[in-house]
């Protein structure tokens, strides 16, 4: 039995650049309820994408609920600027140092959920004294800072001990996987305890993109 129902969430990082509240439509016009926003600043990662300014424009057009990934050395200077611009969710890595328990207190001061993200580098003992304090937890399952990658298979491994110690501490927490994600490595992902889809390339890609949508949400 699992925690949660599956849900998609597209990542726009896989959409058209140059219009991207069509790319948003698509998402929405299929019925999901999620868009995933990756947000990357050139250190932490080495790409960049876009900021808070094109999140409030997207905000403009869209009832989405905006999935917000910080790939950000500094996360902390920025939450504000993106819970302002409409994120619904506020994803942080836990590599940085920064004061993660102050930063995640203060996403949800500002009214967003709380997600905490693991590089695949990263084990799942770095974020237990954190579980009880996010609404998702999200396990990268590539080298963040590029769409495209290949699926990591070993990180199945630290998705099912997250799992598993969701269900020894009695939490509710989200448990995301973002990264060279498609119908294949998505259902490993469901079978060790995953119950939220990041697609950008093969979403995107699809050739019919509601079949797609229909498999993810019959999981
Ligand atoms: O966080 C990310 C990259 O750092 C993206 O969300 C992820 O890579 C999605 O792209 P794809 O589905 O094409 O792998
Ligand atoms: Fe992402």
């Amino acid at each position: 039995m699992y925690a949660h129902a599956p849900i998609l969430t597209p990542s726009i990082l896989a959409g058209d650049h140059a219009n991207l509240a069509a790319s948003a439509a698509i998402v929405a016009q299929l019925g999901l309820k999620w868009i995933h926003l990756d947000i990357m600043d050139g250190h932490f990662v080495p790409n960049l994408s876009f900021g808070p300014q094109t999140v409030a424009a997207l905000r403009k057009n869209s009832k989405l609920f905006f999935d917000v990934h910080l790939m950000l050395s500094e996360p902390h200077r920025y939450i504000e600027a993106f819970a302002k611009a409409g994120a619904n969710l506020i994803s942080v890595h836990i590599e940085p140092a920064y004061d993660h328990v102050a930063t995640l207190a203060r996403i949800r001061e500002l009214g967003c959920q709380r997600g905490i993200v693991l590089n695949p580098g990263t084990p799942a003992s770095a974020i237990e004294h954190l579980l009880d304090q996010v609404e998702l937890v999200l396990v990268m399952t590539v080298q963040p800072g590029f769409g495209g990658q290949s699926f990591r298979r070993d990180q199945l491994e630290k998705i099912a001990r997250l799992s598993a110690l969701r269900k020894e501490r009695g939490l509710n927490f989200r448990l995301e996987v973002d990264g060279g994600i498609d119908l294949a490595t998505g259902a490993e992902c469901r079978a060790a305890g995953a119950d939220t889809f990041v697609a950008g390339t093969s979403f995107f890609n699809a050739p019919d993109r509601a079949a797609y949508a229909a498999t993810i949400a019959a999981w």
